[in-house]
C-alpha cells in the first residue's frame, strides 16, 4: 500500500529549479534511501515533503489509516501532526533545555487536553501529562539517554545529539519519519549502532523510512530502495543491487570507488 505518493513535484527558486517533475512512491512499511551530490535537491525535497517549502507545481498525497489527503503546501506543524516527522541536517535542538523536555515538547504536538485543562490542571491533564512522561523516559532509554535526561542537550556528545533528534521525532508518533543525513559527524562505531537501530526503530515503531545518506555503506545495507537525484531530477529508483551498477549513477553520484 502507498503511504505518499509524490507526482511531478518541482521547486524552483528564482532561476534554480531545486527539485524538478519528481515522481515518488513510497510504501507502507519501506526502508528507502535518496541519495546524490551535493546540492542535488534532497534536503529541498525533504522540505517539501513536510511543508517548509510550498511546491511551485506538482502533488504530494498521504496516505494513513486509510485517509488520503493532499499535504502539498500545508503547514509543518499540521504535516507532523498526520503523522510525518523529520530530522535535520543541522541538529536543531534546544540547547538550553534538558534531554528530557526536548523530548517533552516535541510530545506536546499531540496531546488531547485542551487549553483550559493546562491553565486549571484537571485531572485529565495530569493524566496525560503522566503518560506524556513515561512514553517521554521510555523513548530515552531506547537510546541510552535516560541516564542523562536531566542534562543539558548541549552537553551531549554529537552522536547523542543526533540520538535525542530521532527520539524527538518519534516523540511525535510519526508513520512517516524522514531522516536527514542521521550519521552525518559520527564515528564508524557510532554509524553501525545507528545502523542497526534505523532497521529496529522501524519494526518497533512500524514505521515508514526516508533516510538521506553520504555514508554509501549504511545505505546499501539497511534501504529496501533508493531514489537517486541529480540537478534536482529523479535519474533512478531501485534496489542497492541496481542502484550500485547503474551507468548514469555511477557517473552523476557514486564514482568508481564505492564497494558497499
Ligand atoms: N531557500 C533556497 N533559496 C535558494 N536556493 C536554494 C534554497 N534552498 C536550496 N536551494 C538550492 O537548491 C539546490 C538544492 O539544494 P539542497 O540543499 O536541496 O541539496 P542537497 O541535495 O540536500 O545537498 P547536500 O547533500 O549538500 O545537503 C542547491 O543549488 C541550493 O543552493
Amino acid at each position: 500500500m502507498s503511504l505518499m505518493q509524490v507526482e511531478k513535484l518541482t521547486k524552483s527558486f528564482g532561476g534554480l529549479t531545486a527539485v524538478s517533475n519528481v515522481n515518488m512512491d513510497l510504501q507502507k512499511g519501506e526502508l528507502v534511501g535518496l541519495i546524490g551530490p551535493n546540492g542535488a535537491g534532497k534536503t529541498t525535497l525533504f522540505n517539501l515533503l513536510t511543508g517548509v517549502y510550498v511546491p511551485t507545481s506538482g502533488s504530494i498525497t498521504l496516505n494513513i489509516d486509510g485517509k488520503k489527503q493532499s499535504i502539498a503546501g500545508r503547514k509543518p506543524y499540521d504535516i507532523t501532526k498526520l503523522g510525518v516527522a523529520r530530522t535535520f541536517q543541522n541538529i536543531r535542538l534546544f540547547k538550553d533545555l534538558t534531554v528530557l523536555d526536548n523530548v517533552r515538547i516535541a510530545m506536546h504536538q499531540n496531546v488531547k487536553y485542551g487549553l483550559g485543562a493546562s491553565f486549571i490542571h484537571t485531572p485529565a491533564y495530569y493524566r496525560e501529562e503522566k503518560e506524556l512522561l513515561k512514553m517521554a523516559n521510555e523513548l530515552l532509554e531506547i537510546f541510552k539517554l535516560d541516564n542523562k535526561k536531566n542534562d543539558l542537550s548541549k552537553n551531549l556528545s554529537y552522536g547523542e545529539q543526533r540520538h535525542l533528534e530521532i527520539a524527538r521525532a518519534l516523540a511525535t508518533k510519526p508513520s512517516l519519519l524522514l531522516l536527514d543525513e542521521p550519521a552525518a559527524g559520527m564515528n564508524p562505531a557510532e554509524t553501525a549502532a545507528l545502523t542497526e537501530s534505523i532497521k529496529w526503530l522501524r519494526e518497533e515503531f512500524n514505521l515508514t523510512i526516508l533516510l538521506i545518506e553520504h555514508d554509501m555503506s549504511l545505505v546499501m545495507k539497511i534501504c529496501e530502495r533508493i531514489n537517486v537525484l541529480d540537478y534536482g531530477m529523479l535519474i533512478a529508483s531501485g534496489v542497492p543491487e541496481e542502484i550500485k551498477s547503474n551507468k548514469r549513477v555511477i557517473e552523476a553520484y557514486l564514482g568508481g570507488e564505492v564497494n558497499a
